[in-house]
């Protein structure tokens, strides 16, 4: 610690010599002069943003000056945490935890932003229990096929003892990939299928599965500024059954996705599947699970539940009047994106609108909140002249 604080002796006037020699006495966890440096660029950068992100919001001065000089056991700072968001200005939240201890250690920022995307989750608020609720009461929300062309249910999963992206090595993204593969054989009946690296898929094949919807994008700029997509594409990849109607990504955003989709409205059969499929896998990887903030993820907005049930939808009178569609689906908690997923635009009319909150209610309630809001969307969308 000594030696490292050295050199900056002959600067103690600049506030960052001060802020590391103030912090020489209280805390062996302090980032370095280089680290302060930078993270005194990024402020400034974001100040001079007319960025609309939660991350600008909660940012203050003050917040800033008090996490400024943290840093976690896995030597992640408050840089880690903001980096994306400073980057993307465009960034709807624009922080991602680097790590689980960051959530604490950086709490005075991820608080008020948790609080604020998940409707009204209180820093001392108590996620609840996971609950699937019972899984046959969900209805097809669409009978007649007229405005749903497909349905999606997808939570998260953080394997316990191992950190998120920016801290994971290349062998530890290897190893996670081997430790899900061998347990992909307990899949049974509709459920069973193969994992495909993403390394030596062929780019066709690569591009293909995307465009159908079933596999994450490349080079995200959100998560590649978040330092997520380090030894790209080591230990990622696709896990589907036959039908493609259900799916594991390994190791984009989370460790774990896991998702259950189908044509169509009929969210109770896309829900039943992926109930079944992760009260399988949780009997043999173990999960990370924090008390308060239920199930662990890199992005704070999907922490709880990580529950994200959508449909891509067609509604165009609606979509005429993109400013009601959005006000309805505000009334209803749910958020509206382009047809390929977060920070695209809708083609042909096509809207793939989900629950927003995952947080502070249970996995049934969260997936509810779909339901009613979209048999609302519809039923508004049919009263249109
Ligand atoms: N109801 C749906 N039917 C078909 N495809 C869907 C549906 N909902 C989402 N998708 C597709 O899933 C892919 C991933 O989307 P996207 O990245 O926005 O969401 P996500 O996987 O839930 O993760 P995140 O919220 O972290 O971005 C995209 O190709 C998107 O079009």
């Amino acid at each position: 610690m000594l030696r490292f604080l050295q050199p900056v002796r002959g600067v103690l006037a600049s506030p960052i010599a001060r802020s590391l020699i103030k912090l020489r006495f209280s805390s062996d966890k302090m980032v370095d002069a280089a680290v302060l440096e930078k993270l005194e660029a990024a402020f400034k950068k974001l100040q001079g943003t007319e960025s609309k992100s939660l991350l600008k919001k909660y940012l203050s001065q003050e917040v800033f000056d008090k996490l400024k000089t943290k840093k976690t056991g896995f030597n992640s700072s408050l840089l880690d945490v903001i980096q994306s968001g400073v980057e993307n200005p465009d960034s709807g939240v624009g922080i991602y935890a680097p790590d689980a201890e960051s959530y604490s250690t950086f709490s005075d920022l991820f608080d008020p932003i948790i609080e604020d995307y998940h409707g009204g989750f209180k820093k001392d608020a108590k996620h609840p229990n996971k609950d699937w609720g019972d899984v046959d009461t969900l209805p097809n929300v669409d009978p007649t096929g007229e405005y749903v062309i497909s349905t999606r249910v997808r939570c998260g999963r953080s394997m316990e003892g191992y950190p998120f992206n920016p801290c994971l090595t290349e062998a530890q993204y290897k190893e996670m990939e081997e430790k899900l593969k061998a347990t992909l054989d307990g899949f049974q009946g509709d459920l069973k299928g193969s994992y495909y690296p993403l390394a030596g898929m062929t780019k066709e094949v690569q591009q293909k599965l995307i465009d159908d919807h079933f596999l994450f994008k490349e080079g995200d700029r959100f998560l590649q500024a978040a330092n997520a997509c380090r030894f790209w594409p080591t230990g990622r990849g696709i896990f589907h059954n036959d039908a493609k109607t259900f799916l594991i990504w390994c190791n984009e955003e989370d460790h774990l996705r896991l998702i259950s989709m189908q044509p169509g409205g009929d969210l109770g059969q896309v829900y039943r599947r992926l109930v079944t499929a992760v009260n399988d896998i949780e009997k043999r990887v173990p999960f990370s699970h924090h008390d308060r903030l239920g199930f662990l993820t890199f992005c704070p907005t999907n922490l709880g539940t990580t529950v994200r049930a959508s449909v891509h939808i067609k509604v165009p009178k609606l979509a005429a009047n993109k400013a009601k569609l959005e006000e309805v689906a505000s009334k209803f908690n749910l958020q509206v994106r382009g047809t390929r997923g977060e920070h695209t635009e809708a083609e042909g009319g096509v809207y793939d609108i989900s629950n927003k909150r995952r947080m502070g209610l249970t996995e049934y309630e969260a997936v509810k909140e779909m339901s009613d809001g979209i048999l609302e969307i519809i039923k508004i969308e049919k009263e249109l002249p």
